[in-house]
């Protein structure tokens, strides 16, 4: 089977990139099947900077191809806020609960009409060899008064899906995988994900 390193060190991200590829042939590991794989900083200001900076630092580590995907919840009422930091929004211990509580904090008092929100996902695929491909995906939402649901990761019990009448995670990860951010940049990337491999045998 083909393989596909992915720069992360996310569980969630992790199990929905399993199930993304699967379907396509590929077998994936990520950051938390190395032991010691670097912690690559996240200082740049947009999400494809960071993926950028994730990709090709580990293309670079492991010497092969590598797809980072830098994401996040941007919600209007908070001028785009947690955007890039959305993973250490409530502090730099990475804590999903304390992120979502800390949105729903801040949205108090505005009202169900101005609550809009999207998921953004940039995907980066790098490799010693070629040059960086980035791709980007969203789905559009409202953020909830309150929690709802188990599945998923991060702000997905907060995220409603208006077409749904259900939160991301109220979805199972079938349902998620057909609208996420995340599964929308994979379609983008798709369409250039065979030309990158040739060029990677190619160069080999
Ligand atoms: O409810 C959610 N459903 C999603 O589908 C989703 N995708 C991203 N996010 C949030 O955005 C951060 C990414 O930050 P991020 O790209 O830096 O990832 P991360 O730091 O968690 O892992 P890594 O990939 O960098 O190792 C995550 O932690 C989450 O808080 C999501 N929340
Ligand atoms: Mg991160």
């Amino acid at each position: 089977m083909k393989t596909v390193i992915i720069a992360t060190k996310n569980k969630g991200k992790a199990k929905e990139f399993e199930s993304l590829f699967h379907p396509k042939g590929y077998e994936v590991l990520t950051l938390l099947d190395f032991v010691g794989a670097t912690d690559v900083e996240e200082t740049g200001e947009t999400f494809e900077e960071n993926a950028i900076l994730k990709a090709e630092a580990i293309a670079k580590e492991f010497g092969r191809f590598v797809l980072a995907d830098d994401s996040g919840l941007i919600v209007d009422a908070l001028d785009g806020r947690p955007g890039v930091y959305s993973a250490r929004y409530a502090g730099e211990k990475k804590n999903d609960a304390a992120n979502t509580a800390k949105v729903l904090d801040e949205l108090e008092e505005v009202p169900e009409t101005e609550r809009t929100a999207r998921f953004y996902c940039a995907l980066a695929l790098a490799s010693p060899n070629q040059e960086t491909i980035t791709v980007s995906g969203s789905v559009e939402g409202l953020i909830a008064g309150k929690p709802e649901g188990e599945n998923g990761f991060g702000y997905d019990p907060v995220f409603y899906l208006k077409e749904k009448g259900k939160t991301m995670a109220e979805l199972n990860s079938e349902e998620k995988n057909a609208i996420s951010h995340r599964a929308n940049a994979l379609k983008v990337l798709e369409r250039k994900l065979d030309q990158f491999l040739a060029r990677e045998e190619g160069n080999r």
